[in-house]
């Protein structure tokens, strides 16, 4: 490697990911909607190989030249072979356990290749040690959230959290002490990592300290929009230097063509597009558990039972075992049209369709996003990490859909909700509330939005 005298740049920005599950996905989106704000400043995106090579094949940056992938090590050593039954779960801690010094070199060896030296640090909000790399390179740093700010907000607030309900059998202690935060919002509802779980594991140490540093931050971007949740976006912004609402930003700038580059892919997604224009509007239930997404085989079948029994449509995109399935039921519910699985979808196309009339979702924050955007009133069953306190949010705040009763399915318990949203009156309240955080989500984006407006600022501050 040639090594040459380095230049600051402000216009040259370092983009540190957190490499698992959706996040890549969605600081890409966000530095995707910056570039299109800043097409002069270049982004290095620093991600591992595996997780760069599916975002950046094909046409995934058609556009965004200003945005180059750098591949970083992925944290496990040579012939590294699994020790325990959770090989994903013990990836992501190798990863964690080595992410400063993997991002720092990493950092180093760029401004040496290149002769330009960053002039801004932006980094998934989960890596607080960023703010400790920001500082000795003497840059801002700018960090994005890519949850809710009400799940944000209890991450900063966990100290407090922890001396209030730390206690255990302490699950139903409402959290009212929280402000912007009713009596509705029960312990239970947090994030294990916060109170009643493993709070030494190397994820939830990370969430803790990332809780500290943020106020640090030059600015914490967030995919929402102020009109959301205005109560805790103002108490959010006292507790931050600068609070930005950007989303949602899949309304900003889409992250793929709508037009797959996987031709399989394509035709399976025409398939179901095809299979929806012959249903009823507001009738189809699409049933999704985010880009993780398998459900315990219980309930794999108690919601089949559920769809057959009461003759409901449905579209599955799912990432379990088939077998799971109760016995020939794909071959029963296909043949007479009811419904269909498949193993990926393009997820905004299909919640876009008029045939959707709910959404069955784990209640991660892009889904319920492109639920709202799309005006589909949703049931939750919410598993792990933010996806509780997010499924409170849509039950009290903004009452635009169920949980689960019990918070697992049954088949009784399926078709109520499945009864309550497509047929009966709330259903329909719910669509109406949707329709009014619909539009209030095109106004932030649109050209005066304020998400907009927030979007233009921070090109300010990262340029500064
Ligand atoms: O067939 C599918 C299924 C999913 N999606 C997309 O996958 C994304 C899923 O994102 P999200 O709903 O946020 O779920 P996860 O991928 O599970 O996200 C993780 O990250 C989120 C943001 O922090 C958290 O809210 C979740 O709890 C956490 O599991 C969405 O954009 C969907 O459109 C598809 O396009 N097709």
């Amino acid at each position: 490697m040639s090594h040459k005298v380095a230049s600051t740049s402000p216009r040259n920005v370092a983009v540190l990911v957190f490499p698992f599950t959706s996040h890549p996905t969605a600081l890409l989106r966000f530095v995707r909607s910056l570039s299109t704000v800043a097409p002069d400043m270049q982004f290095s995106f620093f991600n591992i190989s595996r997780s760069n090579s599916s975002l950046f094949s094909g046409s995934g940056n058609k556009g965004c030249d200003n945005i180059k992938p750098y591949n970083v090590w992925d944290g496990l050593p040579d012939g590294y072979i699994p020790l325990s039954r959770n090989p994903q779960r013990e990836h992501v801690e190798l990863f964690i356990d080595n992410a400063p010094r993997i991002f720092e070199r990493a950092i180093k060896e760029v401004e040496a290749e290149t002769g330009h030296k960053f002039g801004c640090l932006i980094s998934d909000a989960l890596f607080w040690f960023a703010a400790d790399i920001a500082e000795k390179m003497h840059v801002p740093w700018v960090t994005s959230w890519i949850g809710d700010i009400r799940s944000l907000f209890v991450h900063i607030e966990t100290d407090i959290i922890r001396d209030k309900v730390g206690a255990p059998g302490q699950d139903n202690k409402t959290l009212e002490f929280l402000s912007g935060f009713s009596d509705e919002f029960q312990a239970s509802d947090l994030p294990k990592e916060i109170v009643f779980g493993d709070i030494e594991s190397p994820f939830a140490r990370m969430l803790h300290k990332m809780g500290q540093k943020l106020p640090q931050a030059a600015a914490v971007a967030v995919n929402s929009f102020e009109t959301m949740d205005l109560k805790v976006t103002e108490e959010l912004k006292k507790r931050l230097q600068k609070l930005i609402l950007v989303g949602p930003l899949h309304l900003v700038r889409p992250l793929q063509s709508v037009v797959s580059d996987d031709e399989d892919q394509q035709q399976e997604e025409d398939v179901c597009l095809q299979w929806l224009d012959d249903h009823e509007p507001a009738s189809v239930a699409y049933i999704s558990f985010g880009s993780l997404g398998a459900l315990p085989p219980m309930e794999v079948v108690a919601l089949a039972e559920a769809l057959e029994e009461g003759g409901f449509p449905f579209l599955w995109s799912f990432r379990g075992n088939l077998e799971d399935f109760p016995q020939e039921f794909i071959e029963r519910t296909n043949k007479l049209s009811i419904g269909k699985i498949v193993s990926w979808v393009n997820q905004e196309q299909i919640l876009n369709h008029t045939s959707i009339g709910v959404h069955v979702t784990h209640s991660g924050w892009n889904s319920i996003l492109e639920s709202v955007s799309c005006c589909v009133p949703m049931i939750g069953r919410p598993g792990f990490a933010d996806q509780h306190i997010n499924m409170r949010s849509v039950e009290v705040v903004w009452q635009i859909g169920v949980r689960i009763e019990g918070g697992v399915f049954t088949k009784t318990g399926a078709v109520k909700a499945l009864e309550q949203v497509l047929f009966l009156e709330q259903g329909k309240e719910m669509r109406q509330r949707i329709g009014v955080l619909k539009q209030l989500a095109q106004e932030a984006v649109g050209p005066n939005g304020r998400s907009a407006q927030n979007l233009r600022a921070l090109v300010e501050i990262i340029k500064a």
